[in-house]
């Protein structure tokens, strides 16, 4: 279960963003021997856990071309790999404070010829560019991640819903987003699996919360 997983939910991809995704298995097999971006037990289901959940924000967002993305704490690049893939006139900028996952993450972009990416080893507080969108996945709870984006917002919007952040959360978030103004998607209600059963899309417009 690997591709056949993605056309399953994305079944119009074209030949090329079929041959990207079906590339990243070897692609993060053979990184994965060097710098550790996926956790062990996670390589086998990396078309579920990884990449499809990334998609999980596809779902809730149609980005408009010429939309700037940003995903803070990518990681080995998720969910921003994924979504470039998806999206290929959509511009994204992925930041690590770790510099050897934004390695995997050049290394990765670099292979599948993804001219819709850039990534940057550096904190997210000290980046000064301004995005449409901010994504994220496990990096950090929503009141401090909210503290990180002041000032990174485009005043102009075209997109299906105003800018702001599409976080993947996970579990039980009435603690974390206690007196957040939030829209909650769940993934159960777009991918089959127990692994969907718990996970969310939570977007908040910029405009609810102090930007
Ligand atoms: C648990 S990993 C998640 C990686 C990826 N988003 C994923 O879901 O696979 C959290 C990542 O956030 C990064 N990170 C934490 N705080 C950060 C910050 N202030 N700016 C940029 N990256 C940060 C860490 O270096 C780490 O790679």
């Amino acid at each position: 279960m690997s591709l056949e997983l993605i056309l399953q939910y994305f079944p119009n991809i074209t030949s090329e963003q079929k041959n990207q995704f079906a590339e990243l298995e070897t692609l993060y097999t053979d990184w994965n021997e060097k710098i550790n971006v996926i956790s062990r037990k996670d390589t086998d289901s990396l078309y579920e856990k990884h990449i499809l959940h990334s998609l999980g924000i596809a779902k809730v967002m149609a980005f408009a071309d010429g939309t700037k993305v940003l995903d803070i704490g990518t990681g080995g690049g998720f969910p921003g790999i994924p979504l470039a893939i998806l999206f290929p006139n959509v511009q994204f900028t992925l930041v690590d404070s770790i510099g050897k996952k934004i390695t995997v993450v050049k290394g990765v972009a670099e292979s599948l010829g993804l001219k819709n990416v850039t990534a940057h080893h550096m904190r997210a507080e000290q980046l000064k560019e301004k995005f449409h969108f901010v994504v994220s996945r496990a990096v950090t709870q929503m009141p401090v991640f909210l503290t990180w984006l002041r000032g990174k917002f485009e005043k102009d919007q075209f997109n299906p819903k105003h800018n702001g952040v599409l976080y993947l959360k996970g579990g039980d978030l009435a603690e974390e987003l206690a007196g957040l103004k939030c829209e909650i998607f769940q993934l159960k209600n777009y991918f089959e699996g127990e692994f969907f059963d718990t996970k969310k899309v939570v977007y908040l417009s910029k405009g609810n919360f102090n930007n």
